[in-house]
């Protein structure tokens, strides 16, 4: 690289450090700039162009100086003396001098601010690359300023640069000498200035990589301000659940008023109050259909059916106006009842369609047949009929079979035998696809009562066949003189000019009512809009909230009592009945705690203070705060079960886990076993709607049931419903619970909850946001397991041998 021998000697001035041998390649990139003094880390960067061999005596920049050319140079006495190593010609090696790159870092011109070598050197790695063209300029610049080898010569361009390091190597060093004299008078090893040095913050440097960047701010937690439910059902019309307005400013008509008065009823509740005027002709009227969430026992049923009623008041011919559909046979005959009421002293007609009574009567009483005179149309249907029979696709039945029963030139014509209809949904498919002239064309009204469960057992496909029977067109051989000109005049002016269809109006209700679009879809709702009844209190929650949430009576308490195992179930569920339901009442049993003790086994151990008759009972959320319930036990009232105004209604899973329940009551303790009934799904509609009347009447005081009387069971004078066996769902809870403290009346629901089930209920039911009790809490109520098994854990036994034999003697 370097001619040989050219360099062989540098010696700084300064320093004093001098160099032996040919300069090796001490490029910027290989130094670590900090370990030398600003003097050495200059001679580190001598230029990589072979200089004349001589003994600097000027600053060190001089070194930078480009060599002349040979040839162009006179010769010099140490030039022309070859190296005794170098084997080439001078004038190659000053080629190949030549084409030795320049060092740019050394004559580049330094950024301001940057003082230090290692900034220098920095600096010179980010200089960008000369083209080509500036390159070979700069190369022929160097051959016309050479030779320069004293200070004025120093190309101009360059002087500045290394004047301005010249001068910062001058200032460092003279701070360091300043530093080590400092050193030396104080005595110090100099480890202050070090630190003091060290305190200055560190230069920060920076290479090519990436810059560091601030901390990537976390992503805030996902919070919908939106929802993605249609604006109806995101949006509803709330309605304060203690809201009353008297009858007569909802426009109800006297002869209404008077009826409602007679039972009792002086102002509209909440969801009456809202749906009156939605469902009234008037300024207020909802053209389009209306979805009602209101809890249980708040009047729902009159709500609906006192518009409807009204409005066919005047009807002179029925005609199927209103079908309610609701989704047990009991909640048909309470709908009546309640309908009937309303139709007194009208001409209003109501029949139901339920099942309990032959399909043939049914039919008979839902649609009237009659033979009318119109030979055209009686020619036009024999025709079809005849067609019919070759084909072989006749069916038994229909209008074809009631043409064979009406003279001839006649045709039969159908009529409605009642304006309002209540069903199941179940017979009334039947009725759709089965009963001639059961036509849809005339309703204006459809009722979905207990919805939510009708559209999650949507058994025979029923809410399909139901809206294709209403929305569709009538079949051609049922169709009356209107229907036929509008078909005949289908597609052509006329058809603009005849009366259009009349719209329904489809009420859909319940207190447990859904948010599933595609459930509520199959109900093909025209411009609907959803009514939630609730308390001033839940308003808040009413924020974005797509799930379903259900709201129970502001009026009921609710406890919650473990029952272990749940193997001594039947005496917890005897513990409520005692302590809550019939506190007040004296029994014959149990004999007195002092006497059990004697007799009891392993209960023995009791102390007297447990015979107070005070059950545990706590707060569900905070079980710290355990306060003393004031449950007392039996035997102290002179109140008799007869007289006693209480009414329980038990829940059980099954037919069989009730009436295991009721044997085991009815042994343990005989009395209560006396007023003890069950309600089975096999009892006949007659039975149950006999059992129901004589729990409402209070001959019976405890009533057995299974879910199916969960729904609507009206019975005002509930007082206290046990689930004995856990719900199945939230929503089952809500209706079992519901069946008390209805109304504004007061009403306590008891569940029962073993080990297995506790995860559920406390989380579902206690504490989950689905259920909302208005600030109100589920109270735990501990019954301590002595006094639970007192003196009857010998006829709880027996009593189970008893129902084990009756079990397998029945199967035998
Ligand atoms: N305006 C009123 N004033 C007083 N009581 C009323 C009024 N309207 C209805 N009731 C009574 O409220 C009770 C509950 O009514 P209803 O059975 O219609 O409730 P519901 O909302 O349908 O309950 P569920 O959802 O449990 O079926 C009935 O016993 C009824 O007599």
């Amino acid at each position: 690289m370097m001619e040989r021998g050219s360099c062989r000697r540098i010696t700084h001035l300064k320093t004093g450090i001098s160099t032996d041998g040919p300069p090796r390649n001490l490029g910027v990139q290989k130094i670590n700039p900090k370990r030398l003094s600003p003097a050495t880390s200059a001679l580190t960067r001598p230029s990589r162009r072979a200089c004349p061999s001589f003994t600097m005596a000027g600053p060190i920049y001089k070194r930078y100086v480009p060599p002349a050319k040979p040839k162009k140079r006179a010769p010099s006495p140490q030039l022309t003396t070859p190296a005794p190593e170098s084997r080439e010609p001078p004038q190659r090696k000053a080629k190949k001098s030549k084409s030795t790159p320049i060092d740019r870092s050394a004559v580049v011109p330094k950024p301001q601010g940057l003082t230090t070598t290692t900034e220098l050197h920095l600096e010179s790695s980010i200089i960008p690359k000369k083209s080509k063209k500036e390159t070979k300029k700069r190369k022929r610049d160097v051959e016309i300023d050479e030779p320069l080898d004293d200070e004025t010569s120093t190309p101009k361009k360059h002087r500045a640069v290394l004047s301005k390091f010249e001068k910062s190597s001058r200032i460092t060093e003279v701070a360091r000498d300043k530093a080590a004299k400092r050193v030396a008078a104080d005595g110090d090893d100099g480890e202050e200035d070090e630190g003091e040095l060290q305190d200055k913050p560190a230069e920060e440097l920076h290479d090519l990589g990436p810059l560091p960047q601030p901390a990537p701010i976390p992503d805030a937690p996902f919070e919908p301000t939106y929802s993605t439910l249609p604006p109806w059902l995101a949006q509803p019309t709330t309605v304060d659940s203690t809201k009353t307005v008297p009858f007569s400013d909802l426009g109800v008509e006297p002869i209404f008023l008077k009826k409602l008065e007679k039972q009792g009823y002086k102002d509209a509740l909440a969801v009456q109050s809202a749906l009156l005027p939605m469902l009234h002709p008037g300024s207020d009227q909802h053209l389009g259909d209306i979805c009602v969430s209101a809890r249980t026992g708040s009047g729902k049923t009159l709500a609906y059916l006192l518009p409807i009623v009204e409005a066919l008041r005047d009807s002179v011919v029925p005609s199927l106006s209103a079908i309610v559909v609701v989704p047990t046979r009991q909640l048909v005959d309470q709908a009546l009842k309640v309908a009937e009421e309303l139709c007194a002293g009208t001409k209003v007609k109501v029949g139901t369609a339920v099942g309990h009574v032959p399909f043939a009567t049914e039919q008979k009483q839902l649609v009237k047949m009659r033979a009318q005179y119109d030979p055209v149309r009686a020619k036009e249907l024999r025709e079809k009929a005849d067609q019919q029979l070759k084909s072989g696709f006749s069916q038994r039945g229909g209008i074809f079979s009631d043409l064979m029963a009406v003279p001839e030139n006649h045709v039969p014509t159908y009529h409605s035998g009642v304006d309002i209809l209540i069903c199941t949904a179940g017979r009334l498919v039947e009725h759709i696809e089965s009963t001639p002239g059961f036509l849809l064309r005339d309703v204006r009204w459809l009722v979905i009562d207990e919805a939510d469960q009708l559209l999650d057992q949507n058994f025979q496909d029923w809410a399909t066949v139901l809206m294709d029977a209403l929305h569709g067109e009538t079949p051609e051989e049922y169709m009356n003189a209107q229907e036929l000109l509008r078909k005949r005049r289908k597609n052509t002016d006329w058809e603009m000019i005849l009366p259009s269809r009349r719209r329904t109006t489809k009420v859909v209700l319940s207190a447990t009512m859904t948010k599933d679009v595609t459930k509520l879809k199959t109900l093909r709702l025209r411009r609907p809009k959803l009514v939630v009844v609730e308390d001033e209190t839940g308003q808040e929650q009413q924020e974005v909230n797509d799930d379903d949430t259900y709201e129970l009576p502001a009026t009921l308490e609710e406890f919650a009592v473990p029952v272990g195992d749940g193997s001594k179930k039947p005496l917890y569920v005897l513990q409520v009945l005692l302590r809550a339901a019939f506190a007040d009442t004296s029994f014959t049993a149990p004999d007195p705690p002092k006497q059990e003790s004697e007799t009891s086994d392993d209960d023995s151990s009791s102390s007297s203070s447990e015979d107070e008759s005070s059950v545990t009972s706590s707060s569900d959320s905070s079980s710290e705060e355990e306060e003393e319930v004031n449950i007392k036990k039996g035997g102290k009232s002179a109140s008799t079960l007869s007289e006693h105004t209480s009414r329980v209604l038990i829940f059980a899973k099954s037919n069989e886990s009730a009436s295991r329940l009721s044997h085991l009551l009815s042994h343990l303790q005989p009395e209560l076993g006396a007023v003890t009934k069950t309600l089975v799904k096999s009892a006949t509609s007659k039975q149950s709607k006999k059992l129901l009347e004589s729990f409402g009447q209070g001959k019976i005081k405890i009533l057995i049931a299974s879910d199916a009387a969960s729904r609507g069971l009206d019975i005002l004078d509930i007082s206290h419903v046990i689930n004995y066996d856990m719900p199945r769902s939230v929503t089952d809870y809500v209706h079992r619970v519901g069946r008390t403290a209805r109304a504004g009346k007061k009403g306590s629901a008891w569940t029962l909850f073993d080990r297995k089930e506790a995860a559920w209920f406390l989380n579902a039911i206690t504490k989950g946001g689905t259920v909302k009790r208005g600030g109100k809490k589920v109270k735990r109520v501990q019954f301590r397991d002595r006094e639970v098994t007192w003196n009857r854990k010998r006829t709880y036994t027996a009593a189970l041998l008893e129902l084990k034999d009756a079990v397998e003697g029945s199967k035998d």
